[in-house]
């Protein structure tokens, strides 16, 4: 029997994000990240590694699965024109042999999915030099919701075996892999935010929640990465400056651990094909056992009614 295609997904996914996290390491051991600003208002910076991995991520899942939708935060790729050493062509076998595809999952099609591609999130903070917020996101969405998730850090340093680079990944029905769940502390409420997008409306939000302690880190992948990891009880951002790449790999395994993501009024993203790329109603997740309603009560509604009503 032929291995269902989710599972073929997620291998040759995995794969790709630990060559990816070698790339962003070797661009950041060269010195020169090339930056580019391709912001129209605001210094949105773009590195070499951003470009890189991007070519590197869609050139590699393209080859495998020619049909397969693709959306990456850098742009269209021509892929005919990826260079050849940039494709990783394994497939993580010990994920394959550990792990059967789950029920719901075995008959999907290349054209039932859209794989949500950020290839380096935390580029402010990269560019800064503050390397440990750096992610690779592969998100899977299946009938227009996020299924599956991989997110690679390349600067993780294991403690034990001195290894650089972790790969954390989680998918619908099936678990969750690469790293160790922790509950937050029961003594104090946490919430986690952006330290390099704020503004106003997301200060007052995150005063009205009044946490005992606010951490300020980059990326949606490392933040998510706090919740799973016991660091903070939510993660708060009423801004429309997450894009659904950044958000499609951290909601499914985040949701697959027990937690929950959505926009700042509960609702789950849409991830379909022809979805707008911002997520304009900002997002709100909770660590496994966080009351996530409660949570969306706290949110002031000048917040609610400034990042409008979904569509
Ligand atoms: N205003 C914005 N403009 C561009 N990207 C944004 C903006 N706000 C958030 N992001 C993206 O969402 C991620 C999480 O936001 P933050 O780090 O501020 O908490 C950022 O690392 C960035 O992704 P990326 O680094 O992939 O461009
Ligand atoms: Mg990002
Ligand atoms: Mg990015
Ligand atoms: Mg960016």
């Amino acid at each position: 029997m032929t291995t269902p295609l989710i599972m073929r997904v997620m291998a040759s996914g995995l794969s790709i994000a630990e060559k990816a996290g070698e790339v962003i390491r070797e661009i950041m051991l060269k010195g020169d990240l090339n930056v580019v600003d391709k912001g129209q208002k605001n210094y949105d910076p773009q590195t070499e590694a951003d470009r890189k991995c991007q070519q590197m991520i869609i050139g590699s899942l393209s080859n495998h699965f020619k049909n397969l939708r693709i959306i990456g935060e850098e742009g269209e790729e021509d892929v005919s024109k990826i260079p050849k050493d940039l494709i990783v062509e394994q497939f993580d076998t010990k994920f394959l042999e550990q792990y059967k595809c789950p029920e719901a999952f075995t008959d999907i099609a290349e054209n039932d999915l859209v794989v949500w591609i950020d290839p380096l999130d935390g580029t402010n903070e990269f560019v800064e030099g503050l390397i440990e917020n750096v992610t690779v996101l592969i998100g899977i969405a299946y009938r227009e919701a996020s299924i599956g998730g991989i997110i690679h850090q390349p600067f993780f340093k294991c403690s034990t075996t001195n290894k650089m680079g972790r790969t954390i990944w989680g998918l619908k029905e099936l678990g969750t892999g690469g790293y160790v769940r922790k509950s937050p502390p029961e003594n104090k409420f946490i919430v986690t935010t952006t330290r390099s997008h704020s503004n106003e409306i997301v200060k007052a939000t995150i005063e009205a929640i009044k946490a005992d302690q606010v951490l300020r880190v980059g990326g949606c992948g490392f933040k998510v990465l706090q919740l799973l990891e016991g660091k903070a009880h939510c993660y708060v951002f009423a801004s429309p400056g997450c894009k659904k790449w950044d958000t499609c790999a951290c909601e499914a395994i985040l949701e697959q651990d027990g937690g929950t993501l959505t926009d700042i009024n509960g609702k789950h993203y849409n991830y379909g094909p022809n979805v707008e790329y911002p997520n304009k109603q900002g997002v709100l997740a909770t660590a496994k056992g966080i009351d996530h309603d409660a949570l969306i009560e706290k949110i002031p509604q000048s917040t609610k009614d400034s990042l409008g009503t979904k569509k």
